[in-house]
């Protein structure tokens, strides 16, 4: 979780790629090191603009690094990495993260305990956390509020962010995520730290989100398969910075790969549109 990123200043000026458009996400032979070591290593994936990922590992196999590469956060230090049709490293990323909606442990971690929930959720505008000198428009002080209400938090709105639950603070990232209409929504261990209620409602919130054809390309990175909301269409497994297996949800999330990416041998149950693994 404590990849160096980059701030947004860097990187030249914007160049659009002749990237196919419909392509949100699409990264050749990417390489990550950081003080010799891979982070990850020869990554190819690419996510197009109607497809749900799952991105499933065990602890440490790179999967918050793949998400801040996505989330222009990152610059690979080997191969080519395009975001939205950018290439990272040859454009303003401030200006692209705009467009991108992404939830971390680490962002979530930066929001001041005494900022009131509504300006968590509006600050997003600015790519900022702690509500500071700017001023927002009375359109985004009720984009924000609709959106804690459309993830069940919308009494919340004026309290503290400190004090509230785990669950609370998840569900108050999310609707952050989606303040700026993000074309790309990236969401890092969502369920982690829920009670069980509260992780089967947040799975069925994100099931809804994603199969709502408006929503953004979704990108959900998990360590446990019974968090994948219904709906998701792809997964890609990944261990020690390499790519395991990816591709269709169905085919990929077999108890094969899975005991692969999580080095014990596995067995995966389907329910309904749910899915269980346990040790075989
Ligand atoms: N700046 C850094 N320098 C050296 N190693 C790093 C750095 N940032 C991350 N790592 C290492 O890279 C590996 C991958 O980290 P990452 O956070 O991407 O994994 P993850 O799959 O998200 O793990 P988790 O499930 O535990 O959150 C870890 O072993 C981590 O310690």
């Amino acid at each position: 979780m404590h990849t160096d990123l980059i701030s947004g200043a860097g990187g030249a000026a914007s160049a659009s790629s002749s990237v196919d458009a419909d392509l949100v996400v699409s990264l050749d032979g990417v390489g990550v090191r950081r003080s010799g070591t891979a982070l990850l290593h020869d990554v190819d994936w690419r996510v197009e603009l109607d497809e749900r990922w799952v991105v499933l590992g065990p602890n440490g196999a790179g999967k918050t690094t793949l998400l801040n590469l996505a989330g222009g956060r990152l610059y690979p230090t080997t191969g080519t990495a395009h975001v939205l049709g950018e290439r990272i490293g040859r454009t303003d990323l401030n200006e692209l993260r705009t467009r991108i909606g992404l939830s971390t442990a680490a962002l979530a971690e930066r929001v001041p305990a005494e900022e009131r929930v509504s300006d968590v959720v509006v600050t997003a505008a600015w790519s900022v956390v702690g509500r500071w000198r700017e001023e927002y428009d009375t359109g985004d002080e009720r984009r924000a509020r609709a959106l804690l209400e459309q993830l069940g938090v919308g009494s919340l709105a004026d309290r503290a962010y400190g004090t509230l639950s785990e669950g609370e603070r998840k569900r108050v990232q999310i609707a952050r995520a989606l303040m700026t209409d993000p074309e790309l929504l990236l969401l890092d261990e969502p369920a982690a730290g829920l009670d069980l209620g509260g992780r089967e409602d947040l799975v069925a919130r994100l099931a809804e989100l994603a199969q709502d054809p408006d929503a953004p390309a979704l990108v959900l990175v998990t360590h446990h398969v019974e968090e994948i909301p219904p709906g998701f269409t792809h997964a890609l497994l990944l261990r020690d910075g390499q790519v395991v297996a990816q591709g269709l949800l169905d085919q990929t999330l077999t108890a094969d790969n899975l005991s692969k990416t999580f080095g014990l041998p596995l067995t995966v149950d389907r329910h309904g549109a749910r899915f269980a693994a346990r040790a075989a």
